[in-house]
């Protein structure tokens, strides 16, 4: 309770206001409760005994207005809390991801990051209700359990001793479950994980021969969420069970101790009736307890994605092209994927030319695709720079270097909307004009004019509608349109038709009059129309030139260039 407590207060620092509502609000209506029950018995208790009830009579009416009154106000407050808290929670989530390293989504499954958004939303609304339902279960009994001392003491000490026995029980059993709960919540995640792959890899899953492997995938998740949530619940029973039989025995022990010997009959009535409505409210205690347990573990999930480091972005707004410098260039680079693995580069320099068309080529492995993460600052490198002309990636701002540098992926994602409005996602402002010509040039055009929606025409989940050298096209006019001076290419391997290739081909020769085009380049043709080749092996620059000067010169670039043209020449008989 109090950690949850403190959770909240650290969690939301402009909600402070709200929570310490909710906290004096709870332990008000805790206090308003106790006091009626009390004010109850000492009313029943004067009746019995032919007393003077009057003042009872009055002291529980202000106790009952209070109670009701506070309550309402705290459940309002509760409400509006988990509105507010809810709302917050998913701008701090917008906020946040925008800015995480890559590398947080790489080590993360898909389900992952759609988990922690609905768990954070859920954490975040519950929090508060959480709090004070624990406050109402836990205080008034303690608080009815000190006034017992005046009624009779044998009741008291069997309220004050089985409400700290219970709950001390529920909290041990609690922190045993959150363990539990913790691996539950693992195996919910490959469940969907597994259900995502599923229902989007059907193809790969057929085209593999074994359609059942990816049932029997699921089957292997879905029997282990069973097997886990399963013991989580045994484990919540647990808990929850050992709580109320603690209370139950004591509500036991307060009969026979109150019984022997009986004293006087109206106090001794009046103090098992309002003894045992105290321990019939703690035996919420347990669940309460479980609930908050388990709240404090969601916003604990959601504060470790929040505290993930963040690169910190520069300062400088531009890098404008100097003809006099490298658009690219880099020197010393170390990078490493995680802390176990060998590094990918260990002081890896190079220099690309402002304008033309530049093919990194490499066996696979070599670090292509790495290399271009570290240009457009999709990681960073642990040592060595990064500069895109002249200014190291990291002193620009990151719209800075996202207005520098257009990527087109070789597995390009387009969203489900119209092939316009994903062109129009480089530049969301542009005019039609600008955005017809950037369509035009990259020949998306005649895909456009293959729906019978033209324009309008959606693309489907990730553009299936479309093939992949089409996908890549869309993506090159993105990036026309985006008008970044640096366009980084990463060339289709699988064989395009001969329509699709010359279209990119087109393109590819279009871009590279006006800009500095980088292409990791799979095919002979597009490398040998290079300007320059970088031929990298092994996270290091072995060869790079001109493509007739590699090939002249007879080494590593010329070995995998034969290599290349030999696999061309390749035919099943
Ligand atoms: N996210 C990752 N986590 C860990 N290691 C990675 C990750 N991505 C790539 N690697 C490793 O880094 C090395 C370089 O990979 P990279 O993808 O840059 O090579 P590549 O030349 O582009 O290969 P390909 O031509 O097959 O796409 C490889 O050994 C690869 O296994």
């Amino acid at each position: 309770m109090i950690t949850l407590l403190r959770r909240m207060w650290a969690m939301y620092p402009t909600e402070r206001r709200g929570t310490a509502l909710i906290a004096v609000g709870s332990l008000t209506t805790a206090v308003g409760e106790a006091a009626l029950a009390v004010t109850v018995a000492g009313l029943m208790s004067s009746v019995l005994s032919a007393g003077r009830p009057a003042g009872w009579l009055v002291s529980a009416v202000v106790a009952a207005i209070v109670y009701v009154a506070v309550s309402a106000w705290t459940a309002h407050s509760v409400v509006v809390a988990a509105r507010d808290r809810l709302d917050q929670t998913h701008r701090m989530i917008a906020d946040k991801l925008p800015d995480l390293p890559m590398s947080w989504f790489d080590s993360q499954p898909t389900a992952a990051s759609v988990a922690l958004a609905k768990r954070a939303g859920d954490a975040a609304s519950v929090a508060g209700h959480a709090f004070a339902t624990a406050v109402s279960a836990a205080v008034p009994p303690v608080l009815v359990g000190v006034a017992l001392l005046w009624f009779d003491w044998r009741a008291a000490l069997t309220v004050l001793i089985g409400i700290p026995l219970s709950i001390g029980l529920s909290r041990f059993m609690t922190a045993r479950s959150a363990r539990v709960r913790t691996a539950e919540a693992e195996a919910d995640r490959d469940v969907d994980d597994r259900v995502i792959e599923f229902a989007t890899k059907q193809r790969t899953i057929r085209s593999s021969g074994l359609p059942d492997a990816g049932v029997g995938r699921l089957e292997t998740a879905f029997a282990r969420q069973h097997a886990r949530s399963r013991a989580s619940l045994r484990h919540a029973l647990v808990g929850v069970n050992a709580g109320a039989l603690v209370l139950g025995a004591a509500l036991a022990v307060m009969l026979v101790l109150v019984a022997h010997p009986l004293d006087d009959v109206a106090t001794t009535i009046a103090a098992v009736v309002i003894g045992a409505n105290a321990l019939r409210i703690a035996a919420a205690v347990p669940g309460t307890v479980l609930l908050c347990g388990h709240t404090v573990t969601e916003l604990d999930a959601v504060a470790a994605m929040l505290s993930t480091p963040t690169p910190p972005d520069g300062i400088q707004t531009a890098a404008p092209t100097d003809r006099a410098r490298p658009a690219i260039e880099m020197s010393g680079v170390r990078f490493t994927y995680g802390d176990e693995t060998a590094p990918v580069f260990d002081g890896l320099s190079l220099s690309i030319p402002v304008g033309g068309l530049t093919a990194v080529v490499g066996p696979s492995g070599s670090g292509k695709s790495t290399l271009f993460k570290l240009i457009a600052r999709h990681v960073d490198p642990g040592a060595g720079s990064v500069a895109v002309n002249g200014v190291d990636v990291r002193e620009l701002t990151r719209s800075a270097l996202s207005s520098l540098i257009a990527v087109v992926p070789q597995d390009v994602y387009l969203f489900d909307d119209s092939i316009e409005r994903n062109i129009r996602l480089g530049a969301p402002a542009v005019d039609e004009a600008r955005l017809r010509a950037a369509a035009g040039a990259a020949r998306v055009d005649e895909i456009a004019a293959r729906f019978p929606d033209g324009w309008d025409g959606r693309v489907g989940e990730g553009g299936r509608l479309l093939s992949g050298g089409e996908r890549q096209r869309v993506s090159i006019a993105r990036a026309i349109v985006k008008d970044a001076p640096i366009l980084l290419l990463d060339e289709i391997t699988s064989a395009l038709d001969n329509h699709n290739q010359s279209a990119v081909d087109e393109v590819i020769d279009g871009l590279r009059t006006d800009r500095t085009l980088v292409v990791i380049a799979h095919r002979l043709e597009t490398i040998a129309g290079a300007d320059h080749v970088i031929f990298l092996e092994d996270g290091e620059v072995v060869e790079q030139g001109a493509p007739d000067q590699l090939l002249a010169a007879g080494a590593r670039y010329a070995d995998f260039h034969d290599q290349r043209s030999r696999a061309l020449h390749w035919s099943i008989v």
